[in-house]
């Protein structure tokens, strides 16, 4: 194992333990379920207003993530019947929350969340997704080309290592690795008046405080916890805001 995949794992750990049900990235190859996600009723009704006429290319991305997504194993076949719900929605709803016409660099994008749902919800938002391993990378690059999605550019690194090429308004990460270390990781690709936008767990309380040195220390402004989505989602979604001082 060489020390990427090590500090990759790493990572993926952490956030096992600090995003409660996320996706544990299976790293052998999976049996694909036959059977498609249905949305629900209530989903279809948050779908349409998140994706509006692009859900369509939402419910490709979906497809894609249910079949060559879970052969790739970037999720788990057990995912397959909340990946609306669990994932692409929970990640969609960061999407009324962006800058009209703004910059955003996802970090570790993994199966493109949330990189790629707000991408389809955002056509008029640039994307930048990072994401240092080749082969999720490559099933990245093919998503991209089948959407036909315009405002995406992938890069391939760590978050630590492109700080040179990326100047974002905003800067998205979920199940990267607890806020005490994504802080440092994510600070560096933000403009000025940029913020960062994180997708936490139920442990949000607690990593906020472990992070208190890494915010000051990076000059950020106190956090505030957002749950967004509450009255399209079930489970709403607890985003950590914070901008530059
Ligand atoms: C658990 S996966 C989550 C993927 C996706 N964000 C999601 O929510 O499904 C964590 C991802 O972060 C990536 N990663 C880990 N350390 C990173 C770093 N320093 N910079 C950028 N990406 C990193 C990993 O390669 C992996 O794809």
């Amino acid at each position: 194992m060489t020390e990427h995949d090590r500090s990759t794992q790493d990572a993926d750990r952490h956030q096992e333990a600090s995003v409660e049900g996320a996706a544990a990235p299976a790293e052998d190859a999976q049996p694909v379920p036959q059977e498609r996600p249905q949305l629900t009723e209530s989903e279809r009704a948050a779908a349409e207003q998140l994706f509006g006429d692009r859900l369509p290319l939402a419910e490709r991305f979906v497809d894609h993530l249910c079949t060559t997504g879970i052969e790739h194993g970037l999720l788990g076949p057990r995912e397959v019947p909340r990946m609306w719900s669990r994932h692409v929605l929970n990640c969609a709803v960061l999407g009324p929350e962006l800058p009209t016409g703004g910059d955003v660099a996802d970090v570790g994008s993994g199966a493109g969340l949330p990189g790629i749902a707000l991408a389809i919800a955002r056509e008029d938002v640039y994307f930048t997704l990072i994401e240092p391993m080749e082969r999720r990378v490559d099933w990245l690059s093919e998503v991209v080309k089948d959407l036909g999605l315009q405002n995406v550019t992938l890069i391939r690194g760590r978050a630590e290592e492109v700080t040179d090429e990326v100047m974002a308004d905003v800067v998205t990460a979920r199940a990267v690795s607890a806020l005490k270390k994504l802080v440092p990781l994510t600070v560096p690709l933000l403009a000025e008046e940029g913020q960062l936008m994180l997708l936490k767990g139920r442990s949000v309380d607690q990593e906020i405080e472990a992070a208190s040195k890494a915010f000051s220390k990076h000059r950020m402004e106190q956090p505030e916890v957002l749950r967004l989505g509450e009255a399209l989602l079930e489970e709403p979604t607890t985003v950590v805001r914070c901008r530059r001082r």
